[in-house]
């Protein structure tokens, strides 16, 4: 049986005060969420610390969205494994298409700080997918092939999440098919050792679309970043049918 995995990416949204009201807000919620659903929050590094005191004794897991591969050393501005563990962080988000675009990682620094994760015992969501270009020119499945290759090396796929992400379909609206997120996650698990890797979708997922996500057979949770800043419409989420 895999696991489902529901995590919410706040990006950079929230702060503490913000944080706190949607605790409030949300945890209520979760009396209603089936027990095998695992469900976690990335927040801002900021909000790590009170998150996770408030958070404590609930089901809900705490994530990072990035983290360093030494554990400690001259690098300004950057956060390692053991600070994160440190303020009770489970999973760490690694790779997002908007850290490959806008802060320069490439596949051996993400398969870098992978390693870092997972040596200290943390969980790594690992995010891939295709530009629009990239889509349009049939690379969909080369450049995801690629992608796995590369950040794969060395990594233990009995502590992994990996996310699709397309990013046509992150911030857009545009959500990627079901259908078409089913295969291509299929894709991805066929290129994997270990088959049982749950593997998320994550694009624009709504409450008025994580049902039909939810129903595709690959697809074992999402990775949600606008509409997990909001209590009741990641609720919603969370507690899909
Ligand atoms: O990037 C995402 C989650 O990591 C998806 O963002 P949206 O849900 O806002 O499209």
């Amino acid at each position: 049986m895999r696991k489902i995995v529901i995590a919410g990416n706040w990006k950079m949204f929230k702060t503490q005060a913000e944080s706190q009201e949607f605790l409030l807000g949300f945890l209520p919620y979760l009396v209603e969420t089936p027990p095998e659903r695992e469900v976690v929050l990335c927040v801002p590094f900021t909000d790590l610390s009170i998150m996770s005191k408030n958070m404590h004794g609930t089901r809900v897991q705490l994530g990072a969205q990035n983290v360093h591969w030494e554990a400690s050393g001259a690098y300004t501005g950057e956060i390692s494994a053991p600070m994160l563990l440190e303020v009770g962080v489970r999973y760490v988000v690694i790779g997002h298409s908007e850290r490959r675009q806008f802060f320069g990682e490439t596949d051996e620094t993400v398969n870098l700080r992978l390693k870092a994760a997972q040596s200290f015992g943390l969980t790594p969501i690992l995010c891939v997918g295709e530009s629009k270009q990239q889509r349009d020119a049939g690379e969909t499945e080369s450049l995801i092939s690629m992608q796995l290759q590369k950040d794969l090396v060395d990594i233990d796929q009995h502590n992994l999440v990996i996310a699709y992400e397309p990013i046509w379909a992150i911030g857009t609206g545009d959500t990627c098919e079901a259908k078409e997120a089913n295969r291509v996650i299929g894709l991805i698990r066929s290129q994997l050792s270990n088959p049982d890797v749950p593997i998320q979708y994550g694009g624009s997922v709504k409450p008025n679309n994580i049902d039909e996500i939810m129903a595709q057979p690959e697809i074992d949770g999402a990775l949600v970043g606008g509409a997990s800043l909001e209590p009741d419409g990641f609720a919603r989420i969370v507690n899909y049918n």
